[in-house]
């Protein structure tokens, strides 16, 4: 058996890695250039929203102008009001100056608001762009390459990790705006007198120092915080796939603990990332005051050297603390930095290669016919099939047996390109499947598995999901052929029934996986493990059903059934990762060892053994 139900439904044998990350140790593996893959997609995701980054841009620096510009204004303002005491014109354009302090006030607060729509839509829709890339990367890498990714961490990167980066183009956007309020709040304290700007300058190279040393070390904290967090969500992943086994074992105290278990890994990372956050903005906090003070401090001599006005004095001690804005970029960068981190981790998933189809097509008169040519599967550094022949010839039912573990399901993955062979290719008709085209694959070939997952918002449309479209009488067709039309037909609203709604058995579930693939069967049928739930009889019912009521095709089972051996055309027996026999299960049961493959699994044994033609089927114990 493969390890859990979802790698088991995708026919693969993937690879785990032991800490939830990518594992780095498959053959093969791509090398992981994550940095410079992280700052492709968010540039992608920049370029992606190119419009509405640069309105914010735009708009930001709209603001920051007004911002800028007010601060002279109300100085300009103030000195005429001050000179409006000194003679009948003295207060001449006032009604002028303060309408435009009136005007600079709404400007800011109307582009603000704007930024602050458009900041939401754009992270809103990057991180949609995000989604939707690694989404479709994920489904086209195949089952086999994805399992490298526990169902956990992928989440984690697929949702939380790509609205964090999704949120990097309107953050980008902002920040260069932040730094044109202190850049321009600079420049007009270097209009206003040019000792104000040096006054400022003298402590610009510690704010520098600051903003270097937390880019640095809040970078390294946020991408371990992300780790940890992708760790605890695979966990949670697997403690709920296995809810049942942990309730019936009463270990929910320890899978707790073992959930939480990275918790104080993660708290530890959460206060690391809050000291040095805490630490540039008490650092940014103690020097902006002290910037501002030395501006203050200059402008009060010139002032008296009457070098600047009053109005001058309340412009420049206003500038002084915008140009001190600078270190609130702390905040943008801190996102930034939490975003690069997070576009790392969705990098990671883009870096894992897409499996690579041709575009050749099958010979139309082509029967099916399978051939495994010197195929070679690798699984956890362990040669679990080692240059396997196998040839089955076209319309004819192969059982593929062997003792748990053999190879069955990574031999059944291999024949329908669920995964590559390590060595060795696979041939339909003749043609690679690697050189096929994707859509007349997964037309040709079909899968039923031992825990199928049904898609479809009824039962009826679980049964009809698939390449083609199947009209209600086929899906009707194929649910008989399974031995499902009975408990549909049961079901409140038959085959309208909601799935959700739809109790289900696992035999019954296992049913309409079964008859899905019925309805979109093609030249070639795989069906793993597929009738492992259902009783004897119902079992023998579906395989009659297979023969004569489903189009005509190879059939690939995986089986652990005398019966099922017996009913196949040909065995093909797999030991040591080898095809020990390949032969009709009468003239293999002379073997002893083959005997021995189901005597394992038959509750029972004896009486099958005694059966080589699986004759006793409808007495065999179910597994
Ligand atoms: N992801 C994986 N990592 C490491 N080893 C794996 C992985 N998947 C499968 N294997 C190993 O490959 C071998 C073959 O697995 P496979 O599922 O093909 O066997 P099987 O014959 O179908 O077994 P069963 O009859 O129990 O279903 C097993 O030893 C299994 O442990």
């Amino acid at each position: 058996m493969a390890t859990q139900p979802t790698d088991r439904e995708a026919g693969g044998a993937p690879e785990r890695s032991p800490h939830g990350g990518p594992s780095e140790d498959r053959p093969g593996s791509p090398p992981v250039r994550t940095g410079r893959d992280a700052d492709r997609l968010l540039l992608g995701a920049l370029r992606h929203s190119a419009g509405r980054t640069t309105a914010i841009c735009l708009l930001s620096c709209a603001s920051a102008a007004a911002a800028v510009a007010l601060p002279a204004v109300l100085g300009r303002t103030l000195d005429l009001a001050l000179d409006s005491g000194d003679g009948p014109d003295g207060g001449a354009g006032l009604p002028r100056w303060l309408a435009l302090c009136a005007l600079l006030v709404a400007a800011e607060v109307l582009c603000d608001a704007a930024t602050a729509y458009l900041t939401g839509v754009t992270g809103a829709r990057s991180t949609a762009w995000l989604r939707r890339r690694g989404l479709g990367h994920l489904l086209s890498v195949g089952p086999h390459r994805a399992a490298r990714f526990t169902s956990g961490d992928l989440v984690t990167r697929l949702a939380g990790n790509a609205a964090e980066a999704g949120h990097a183009p309107a953050t980008a956007a902002g920040a260069f705006a932040a730094l044109v309020t202190p850049l321009g709040a600079l420049a007009a304290l270097l209009l206003i007198d040019p000792w104000l700007a040096a006054a400022f300058c003298a402590g610009v190279p510690l704010l520098v120092l600051l903003l270097r040393a937390f880019a640095r070390s809040s970078s390294e904290s946020v991408s371990h915080y992300q780790r940890v967090q992708g760790r605890i969500a695979a966990h949670l992943v697997e403690a709920l796939a296995g809810a049942r086994t942990v309730a019936a074992a009463g270990t929910a105290g320890r899978e707790r603990a073992r959930v939480l278990a990275p918790l104080p890994e993660l708290s530890g990372q959460g206060r690391r990332m809050w000291q040095v956050y805490g630490r540039a903005v008490v650092g940014s906090g103690v020097l902006v005051p002290l910037l501002t003070a030395a501006v203050l401090a200059v402008g009060g001599v010139r002032l008296a050297a009457g070098a600047v006005s009053v109005g001058e004095l309340l412009a420049a001690s206003r500038y002084a603390s915008l140009a001190a804005g600078i270190g609130g970029i702390t905040t943008q960068l801190s996102s930034l930095v939490r975003s690069r981190a997070a576009a790392r981790r969705a990098a990671e998933l883009l870096a894992v290669p897409p499996v690579e189809h041709g575009g050749r097509s099958l010979p139309p008169d082509g029967t099916g016919r399978l051939e495994l040519r010197g195929v070679t599967a690798v699984r956890g550094g362990r040669t679990v099939l080692r240059d396997v022949d196998l040839t089955v010839p076209g319309g004819t039912t192969v059982a593929v047996v062997g003792a748990s573990g053999s190879g069955k399901s990574t031999l059944a993955a291999l024949a329908g390109r669920l995964a590559d062979p390590d060595e060795g290719e696979v041939l339909l008709d003749g043609v690679p499947l690697a050189g096929l085209d994707p859509g007349v694959l997964r037309r040709e070939v079909g899968y039923a598995f031992e825990r199928p997952a049904l898609f479809g918002a009824t039962v009826g449309e679980a049964i009809g999901f698939g390449p083609r479209e199947v009209d209600d009488r086929a899906v009707a067709r194929a649910a008989r052929a399974a031995s499902a039309d009975v408990f549909v037909n049961r079901l409140p609203a038959g085959y309208g029934t909601a799935l959700a709604d739809a109790p289900l058995s696992g035999g019954e579930f296992q049913r309409l996986g079964l008859a899905r693939a019925f309805a979109h069967a093609g030249r070639l049928l795989i069906l793993d493990d597929a009738t492992s739930s259902l009783d004897s009889v119902t079992e023998l019912q579906v395989g009659r059903a297979l023969t004569r009521e489903v189009r005509a095709g190879t059939r690939l089972l995986v089986a652990h059934r005398v019966s099922s051996a017996a009913r196949a055309d040909l065995v093909a027996w797999l030991a040591d990762g080898r095809v020990r026999a390949v032969g009709p299960h009468e003239a293999l049961w002379e073997i002893p060892e083959y005997r021995a493959v189901f005597a394992a699994g038959e509750a029972d044994a004896d009486g099958a053994a005694a059966d080589p033609a699986g004759t006793a089927a409808a007495g065999e114990g179910a597994r």
